[in-house]
């Protein structure tokens, strides 16, 4: 590939910031947030949003806590001047809530945007004009000086159309974005963003957002990192200026710009919900949102029902998330391998322990960042069965699923069973199929639906009859290949005395293990019983699951029975 077409970005743009500081910070709240998926999200949609869809972008995004929403360009079209409108008209815009408006530096525009926000309690207006080498020898085909005087002339267009036309009682904030700050000379960045504060004359109650975009990234993180410390430290009237940052993706790396922007001293963030926006789209808010809930850092923003977002966001876009996005994709709760299922198993069952006996509910779980149920998902997803599952991914599906609490040595056993299925067929093993391969396996074939009945023994009746200190009395009745066999034994407990019974129909049977717990709770508890037995001479699992706790032991010893003559 023709790679020697390409040049280094740091022989394009040098950076030198030798005494950099960002790398030893920390980020330790959330940044203001400004989201623009009504503006560059939607502009860069197949079908932009109609009417509809902009207001259920709108509505979600007040809900989840957004206090700052870029709505649209309203110069630029009938349906953004349109929807603008529609927020004042619908008294749309809560209280603490700031629209934001975007402008080019073109007077018939500016006057236009402004126009536009007659009637809101407060907005900011926007503007931006490319301030790179490329877009002025090319775009504009202007020098730096009439590059600067573009965005002086605009601040004043603003300034002065805003003083004529808006009323006192409105709160009119300024953003301005030199666009393609990333490749332009920071000195001249700085210039600009220098000429453009003595216009607007930020002060106390006038602050002034200067937006610093990596419009097209094109720079390891850490390079735009040392562009924003170097603005952050050598602009002037820092105390005034809300330094925001404004990251594409290109790269792949737009949540980390945005981070290391925040650690180099970014106060606020654009971005769209799950990436929406210009080629490979604008950072993802609820990345970059959930990334400092995982640091316990509270991201002012309702993510706990995430795929509420999701569903409004593909509304909206017509476009879908896609399974692996962090947080958010179908896939991203979910493990298939056997070792991640066997460890998040383990996790959960210590995480329970440990909330039991401390009370400390402090996340710790391998492989899961984030507990799901923190964003409304649901714990069932979390793992998957296939052929590259294990025992632990089984019985937590078992687990989860159906209560059935399966000792460690059957697991492995069912597991054996699971994985010949989908070497077989595959494919994943669903909840439900995995409880069919269970059932078809270890249970009477009577207790589920659709199954065929399978077994040469079925257990038809018992009385058990136990005194004081004396051994149990068992008459028992068990079909044998269709036929009853009444059998009256006696024995140390009912187990033993239904081994009895067993050996009286000709097998060597000796019980290895046996366990039994509650599936349910309350007066009609069912219980369900584990027996892993040596019957002549072999060792195998039986599973029996009764209202009767005796039942279901006898049933369990009958499922190994069965399972060894199969
Ligand atoms: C990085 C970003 O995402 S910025 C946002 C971009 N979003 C959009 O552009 C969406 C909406 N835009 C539009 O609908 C149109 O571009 C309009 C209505 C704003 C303007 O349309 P037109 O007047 O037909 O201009 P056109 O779209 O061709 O824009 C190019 C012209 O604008 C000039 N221009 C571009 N950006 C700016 C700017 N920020 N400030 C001043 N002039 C600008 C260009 O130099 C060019 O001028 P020229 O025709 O004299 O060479
Ligand atoms: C207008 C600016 C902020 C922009 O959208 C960009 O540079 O990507």
């Amino acid at each position: 590939m023709p790679y020697t077409k390409y040049r280094p970005f740091l022989d394009t743009n040098p950076v030198s910031l030798p005494d950099r500081q960002w790398p030893d910070n920390r980020i330790v709240k959330a940044p203001r947030w400004l989201s623009t998926d009504l503006r560059d999200g939607n502009q860069a949609l197949i079908e932009p949003m109609d009417p509809a869809r902009k207001r259920a972008m709108f509505d979600l995004l007040v809900t989840m806590g957004y206090k700052e929403i870029e709505i649209g360009f309203p110069a630029a079209s009938r349906t953004d001047w349109d929807f603008v409108r529609s927020l004042v008209d619908d008294d749309a815009v809560p209280e603490d809530v700031t629209v934001s408006v975007l402008t080019q530096a073109r007077t018939d525009l500016i006057h236009r945007t402004i126009d536009s926000l007659e009637g809101f309690p407060r907005a900011t207006v926007h503007l931006y004009n490319a301030t790179a080498p490329v877009f002025r020898n090319v775009v504009f085909r202007n020098d730096k000086e009439a590059t600067k005087q573009l965005a002086i002339a605009g601040t004043q267009d603003v300034v002065d159309y805003m003083e004529k036309t808006l009323g006192d009682d409105m709160i009119v904030g300024y953003q301005y974005s030199p666009e393609i700050f990333v490749d332009t000379e920071l000195d001249f960045a700085l210039e600009v963003c220098e000429a453009v504060m003595d216009v607007w004359q930020p002060s106390e109650e006038r602050e002034i957002i200067l937006n610093l975009p990596s419009t097209v990234e094109r720079s390891t993180p850490n390079v735009y990192a040392d562009q924003i410390e170097w603005m952050s430290r050598n602009l002037s009237r820092r105390e005034f200026i809300v330094l925001s940052a404004h990251n594409h993706n290109d790269r792949g790396t737009g949540v980390a710009t945005s981070e290391l922007a925040m650690l180099a001293g970014a106060d606020r963030i654009e971005g769209c919900l799950f990436g929406q926006g210009e080629r490979t789209g604008n950072v993802d808010l609820v990345t970059v949102g959930l990334n400092l809930y995982t640091q316990g850092i509270d991201p002012q923003i309702d993510f706990s029902r995430i795929d509420e977002v999701r569903s409004v966001v593909e509304y909206c876009t017509r476009m879908e998330v896609p399974a692996r996005m962090p947080y958010v994709g179908d896939l991203v709760y979910t493990s298939f391998s056997g070792s991640h299922q066997d460890a998040i198993k383990k996790g959960f069952e210590a995480r329970r322990k440990k909330i039991a006996q401390t009370g400390d509910d402090t996340w710790d779980l391998p492989y899961l960042p984030i507990d799901p149920a923190d964003l409304g998902r649901s714990y069932e997803a979390v793992v998957r069965v296939n052929s590259q599952s294990g025992k632990g991914g089984v019985a937590y599906l078992l687990s989860t699923t159906r209560n059935m609490d399966l000792p460690r040595r059957l697991q492995i056993e069912l597991s054996q069973i699971v994985k010949d299925h989908t070497d077989e067929s595959g494919g994943e093993v669903t909840a439900d199929e995995l409880w069919y391969i269970f059932a078809d396996e270890y249970l009477p074939a009577s207790e589920v639906a659709g199954l065929e009945p399978w077994g040469q023994y079925a257990l038809k009746g018992m009385n058990i009859s136990t005194g004081e200190g004396s051994a149990s009395q068992l008459t028992v009745t068990i079909s044998v290949g269709g036929e009853d066999r009444v059998i009256s034994t006696s024995g140390n407990g009912p187990i033993d005395a239904f081994v009895a019974a067993i050996e009286q129909l000709g097998h060597r049977i000796h019980i290895l293990d046996y366990t039994e717990h509650a599936l349910s709770e309350g007066g009609d508890a069912t219980a369900a019983a584990y027996v892993e037995a040596d019957i002549d001479d072999k060792i195998l699992w039986g599973v029996g699951i009764d209202p009767s706790t005796i039942n279901a032991s006898f049933k369990a010893i009958i499922s190994a029975l069965n399972r060894t003559r199969r």
